[in-house]
Order: C-alpha cells, then sequence, then structure tokens
C-alpha cells in the first residue's frame, strides 16, 4: 500500500471535474441484479468499493467489465445467491445486495457487512424492513439466512431515515407483489438516482428525495444505460481543499443544490462561492473565520460524510467552530492525527470544538477511515512543509485518485508506492529518498 506525499503551504488554483458518486453507484450496482441483462454504469468512479462490487456481483455468476469507461454489467445469468464473508466484509454496501438478491432468487446468504468504522453500525430497519415484506431471516452465527417464497407489498415505517434500509427495502419492493410505501426514509440525492436507475429499468417508483418512497412491485425488469451523479462529497473535499490552502477553483459536472450546507458553511467561513447548475466556483483569499455550529443531520441537512473535511479546512481559521456529530457516535478518530499537525481540537462525545491555529506542520499521518483520510489530505495542502499519509486504503474506497484532483488544482501531491519494508518507511533515509520525487 503506498503512501501520499503532500507539500504543503501554497495555494491552489484550476478546474476539475467531479467524479461519479459511491454512494450512489453501489447500491445501483447492487440493483443491477434485478435487471436480469445488461446494464451501462456511465461515470462510474473506479474505486475499492465498486471493484469489491465487482467482485460480488462475478461470484453470484454475473459479468461486470469496463468498456470504453463505463462498467457494464450483465446480470442475466446470475447463478448464485450467497455472498462469502470476506467480500461481504470490504465494504458497507454489500449490505444492499441483500434486497436484491432476496428480490431476484427469493433467497439469499450472507453475513454483515464491513464499511468503515464509526461506532456501531447495525443492520436491524433493514431486516425489519425486508421482514415487513415477507422475508424469513436467521441469524445463524453472523450467517444471516433470508428467505420469501413470495416478497409482498407493505407500509414499511423506518424509525429513523436510514440510506441503506432505504435502499434495500426499494430494492426488495421491486420484487414484491403489490405496493410497497416506505416512510420516514432517508431523501438522500443517491436515493433519487437509484430510483431512477430502477425506473430506466421498467419499474414503478416514486417519491425518492422524500420522506414517503412508493414502489409498485411485481414488474418484470431489463437493463438500461444509466450515468450517475456526481459525488457531492468527493465535491466537498475538494471545496474544502481549496478552503483550506487558499486560492480558487471551478469544479464541474456537480449539482450545487446538492451540496448547499457546506458551501453555506465555507461562504460562512469567509470563501466567496458562485454556483450555477452544474458547477461552483470558490474564492478563498484572506484568513479563514470560525463559523456557527455545525451539526451533521440526514440530508438535507450538514453531511456527516463532509463533517470531518470541513473541519480540515478550519484548522486555521480565526477563532473557534463547534462540531457536532449526530449520525455516527465515533467519527472523531481523524482528530488525534489532526493534532499531529499542530491542531488545535478538543473532543468531548459527540462535540468537536476545533480552535484555530495560526500554523500547521507537516507530519507522518494514518488515515483512520475514508473521510477522515481525506481530511488529512485537505489539512496537509494548509500546513507548512511535506506530510506522508499512510493506509490509503481507507481513501481508495471512496476516492477515484485524490492525488490527481488534488494536483488539478496545483497541489503538490504525489502517492508512491512504498519500496521500504513494513515498519522502515518513516525511517528518514526513506522519507528523503521519496521527497526527491515531490513535483515542484
Ligand atoms: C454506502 C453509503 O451510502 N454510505 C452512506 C450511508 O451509510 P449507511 O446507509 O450505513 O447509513 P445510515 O443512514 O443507515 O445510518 C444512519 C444512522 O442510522 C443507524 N442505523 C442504520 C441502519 C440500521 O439498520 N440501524 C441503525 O441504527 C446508524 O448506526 C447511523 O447512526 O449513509 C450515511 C449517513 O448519511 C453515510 O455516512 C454513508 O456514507
Ligand atoms: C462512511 C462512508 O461510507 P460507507 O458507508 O460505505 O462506510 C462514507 O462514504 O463516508
Amino acid at each position: 500500500m503506498g503512501i501520499l506525499l503532500v507539500d504543503g503551504g501554497r495555494t491552489l488554483q484550476g478546474q476539475v471535474e467531479v467524479q461519479g458518486a459511491k454512494n450512489s453507484v453501489l447500491p445501483i450496482l447492487a440493483a443491477t441484479i434485478l435487471a436480469c441483462g445488461q446494464c451501462v454504469i456511465e461515470h462510474c468512479p473506479r474505486l475499492r468499493d465498486v471493484d469489491a462490487s465487482i467482485q460480488i456481483l462475478r461470484h453470484l455468476g454475473c459479468s461486470a467489465q469496463w468498456e470504453s469507461g463505463a462498467l457494464v454489467v450483465d446480470t442475466a445469468r446470475m447463478n448464485g445467491c450467497s455472498i462469502p464473508d470476506e467480500l461481504m466484509r470490504e465494504m458497507r454496501s454489500s449490505v444492499i445486495f441483500l434486497g436484491a438478491v432476496l428480490a431476484r432468487c427469493g433467497q439469499a446468504e450472507l453475513s454483515y457487512p464491513g464499511g468503515c468504522e464509526l461506532g456501531p453500525r447495525p443492520i436491524d430497519l433493514h431486516l425489519t424492513a425486508l421482514r415487513a415484506l415477507g422475508a424469513d431471516i436467521e441469524d445463524r452465527g453472523g450467517t444471516l439466512r433470508c428467505r420469501a417464497e413470495k416478497l409482498c407489498g407493505a407500509e414499511l415505517v423506518l424509525s429513523l431515515p436510514s440510506v441503506g434500509a432505504t435502499e434495500n427495502a426499494i430494492l426488495a419492493a421491486c420484487g414484491a407483489e403489490g405496493t410497497t410505501v416506505i416512510c420516514n426514509a432517508a431523501r438522500e440525492p443517491e436515493i433519487m438516482d437509484l430510483q431512477e436507475f430502477l425506473v430506466k429499468c421498467g419499474a414503478r417508483i416514486h417519491g425518492a428525495g422524500s420522506s414517503t418512497v412508493t414502489v409498485e412491485g411485481g414488474r418484470k425488469l431489463h437493463g438500461c444505460v444509466h450515468r450517475c451523479i456526481a459525488d457531492r462529497i468527493a465535491a466537498a473535499t475538494l471545496l474544502s481543499a481549496v478552503a483550506a490552502a487558499g486560492g480558487e477553483a471551478v469544479l464541474t459536472g456537480v449539482d450545487y443544490r446538492q451540496l448547499s450546507t457546506v458551501t453555506a458553511a465555507l461562504s460562512e467561513a469567509g470563501c466567496r462561492i458562485r454556483s450555477q447548475k452544474s458547477t461552483i466556483s470558490i474564492v478563498r483569499r484572506d484568513r479563514l473565520h470560525c463559523i456557527r455550529p455545525v451539526r451533521t443531520a440526514p440530508y438535507p441537512g450538514f453531511p456527516t460524510d463532509a463533517q470531518a473535511v470541513l473541519m480540515a479546512a478550519l484548522l486555521r481559521s480565526e477563532g473557534a467552530t463547534v462540531f457536532v456529530e449526530n449520525i455516527f457516535e465515533n467519527r472523531y478518530r481523524h482528530v488525534d492525527e489532526l493534532a499531529r499537525m499542530g491542531a488545535d481540537i478538543r473532543v468531548e462525545g459527540r462535540v468537536a470544538v476545533v480552535c484555530g491555529v495560526e500554523t500547521l506542520h507537516g507530519a507522518a499521518l494514518r488515515s483512520t477511515d475514508l473521510r477522515g483520510g481525506a481530511a488529512l489530505c485537505v489539512a496537509a495542502l494548509a500546513a507548512q512543509g511535506c506530510s506522508r499519509i499512510g493506509e490509503l486504503q481507507h481513501i481508495d474506497r471512496g476516492y477515484e485518485d485524490i492525488a490527481r484532483d488534488l494536483r488539478a488544482l496545483g497541489a503538490s501531491v504525489l502517492r508512491v508506492e512504498s519500496e521500504e519494508p513494513h515498519g522502515e518507511e518513516n525511517k528518514p533515509e526513506a522519507q528523503a529518498k521519496r521527497e526527491i520525487r515531490l513535483p515542484v
């Protein structure tokens, strides 16, 4: 596994087209199972989690390959309904295959999903929804055995608007006889994208984007060509990078309305943001200042996935900003790493207080999770000197090529594959060897 070398302290300038959305394409790849045919997924980001989805699809007997930049999936010859533990553990979204496999095969066998460690991430709401549609689910020592001779539409009331449970319920409901109404559904744009994909495949669904989603199930679906929406969290990361380092940038191919809470926070901190339908431009000249408390919430609230990168952008701001993480219990694991660069952040439970400092310095850092890793990149751009960021497997789950995108903005970021034996990569001579290759 490689490391990222970031030479901080220079302002940014440039333009980037935002990658396709991880959280959109992953449920869509699970949904291809319902299409029983060929689906062409355009603007599909090349990520570790997408690779994991491809492996799952292939394990189930489907084909999936890259053709001219698109991912072409054919699920006509699917011949399996169980997913091994090692594939399930690769990512959180492996659990979304449950609803799709159950709807297509009437049975499914899999274990609990992996994904970022952000505190407990139960799947009780997923299972409750599937049971309400008629699935019989048994947990045998961590293996879920699911059967449903027939799924029947029902009214499902989610006790909280879980993104994954909403997606699983939609997929299972497509295979159920009759109408399913999902109340208190998550309203994330990625659920609208899933609906759009399924409707192109012939499904009857409406309401995604609101808290009531209605699925008229039992229809035979077919393949389609679909272009995934842009990744609003990757966009938030790039905006935060410019906010941290200063300079100006234009992001293209992104729907600014999906980023309104993030851009509002950056504007409040002193960035100048201009948005058109599919572009967002940002200018940051002067030192940022503290902002009102940032409270994460389900969409359309401030996204928990953008909490770490916004925090990184504010490390050198004037004054103190309070963050309240309301979605996950343990989503401040990046804080200790940021402290290595000189950041002043105090955490108590779900609250973190960022007291802006005058300067940050480069340091040897480890990604703790996907967005925590991205936050280290953002902070490193605002730090004096070189930072080394390791444990990139986390960042690779959700960013196509963060070094490429930051370089497009003029940042000095280089990915090198580790040549030194494990444990020796941080020694001064290994560091010097790598620093020589830093672009200037
Ligand atoms: C692949 C994907 O799309 N991941 C996103 C999805 O994750 P994910 O779908 O896992 O997130 P959920 O919306 O389900 O989780 C929100 C909250 O509900 C709780 N919960 C969830 C399900 C359940 O059965 N029981 C339960 O208690 C979770 O522990 C968490 O506290 O939404 C999160 C919240 O916006 C994002 O951070 C993730 O990037
Ligand atoms: C937490 C995230 O992803 P996942 O739900 O796939 O772990 C994320 O995208 O920030």
